[in-house]
């Protein structure tokens, strides 16, 4: 039966095989390897991520919220299905039942996909790597340097503790149905040796930072750091952006 997109669920799904080859090229499955697919829809990477695995190796997780979707990936061999929100989904968990890191995969819900990435930041110990499809102005902030109009919160929440590279971008027209902006293909890989850190403390001390882009740290920053009786030498002379991640990192260890 053909399935209507369902738009609360952020449905787009992708037709152009060109495209969809070069994803599963980037992801570059390898056999015994434990892929997670986000959102497989009606399977247009699942499918051809499957058939790159030798028989026996081909266990694939995909997770999806759509019961009707999920109902129809269950009639496929070699893939166990999680009808779930993503957000619901204890990846550590996963990554413990198959005993090794786990590749996360997929074309993501726009509408959910900031929850996504830091749910998953999360677990980053967990995984091996990242392959989403995200709006294309999401994957420029997240992969943007310092001193740029992209550069905020996002990059720097993800930036101190993946290798986040730019792949390559989709036009609408490679959907259906086509989504109304640009899109992009993003790698992310947990880097091996993350600084220590509060997680939590970090995401306030860069959302205080950037509350006011235009604005001197001393007025944002500078007064939560006063407020913390924080004695250490930072230059509060400068707007968040113009912040590399690694000064945001040791200020956070330092607190
Ligand atoms: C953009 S579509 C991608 C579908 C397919 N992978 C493709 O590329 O054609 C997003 C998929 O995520 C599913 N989805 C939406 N919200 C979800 C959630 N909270 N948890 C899990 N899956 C979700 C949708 O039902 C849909 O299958």
């Amino acid at each position: 039966m053909r399935h209507i997109a369902r738009k609360r669920f952020g449905q787009h799904f992708l037709t152009d095989t060109a495209i969809i080859d070069a994803i599963v090229d980037a992801i570059a499955p390898q056999a015994q390897q434990a892929l997670v697919e986000i959102g497989p829809g009606l399977g247009a990477l699942t499918l051809p991520l499957l058939a790159r695995l030798p028989e026996s190796s081909r266990p694939l997780t995909v997770v999806e919220l759509d019961r009707d979707l999920a109902a129809r990936m269950r009639q496929r061999a070699h893939i166990t299905v999680v009808e779930s929100d993503v957000l619901k989904v204890d990846f550590a968990a996963l990554a413990a039942e198959r005993g090794q890191k786990l590749r996360v995969v997929g074309n993501l819900p726009y509408n959910i996909s900031s929850p996504i990435l830091f749910h998953l930041l999360g677990c980053a110990d967990q995984v091996q790597d990242q392959h989403f499809m995200l709006q294309k102005e999401v994957v420029d902030r997240m992969a943007a340097e310092p001193s740029t109009k992209d550069y905020g919160r996002l990059s720097v929440m993800l930036q101190w503790r993946y290798e986040v590279e730019h792949l390559f971008d989709v036009p609408p027209e490679a959907f259906d149905p086509p989504p109304r902006v640009d899109s992009a293909i993003v790698r992310m890989q947990p880097k091996r040796e993350p600084p220590q850190l509060d997680l939590a403390l970090l995401q306030e001390l860069v959302a205080t930072a950037f509350s006011q882009r235009r604005k001197l740290l001393r007025h944002t920053l500078g007064r939560w750091l006063e407020a913390r009786a924080w004695g250490g030498s930072f230059d509060l002379q400068r707007r968040a952006e113009e912040v590399p991640v690694a000064e945001y990192v040791a200020l956070a260890q330092s607190l």
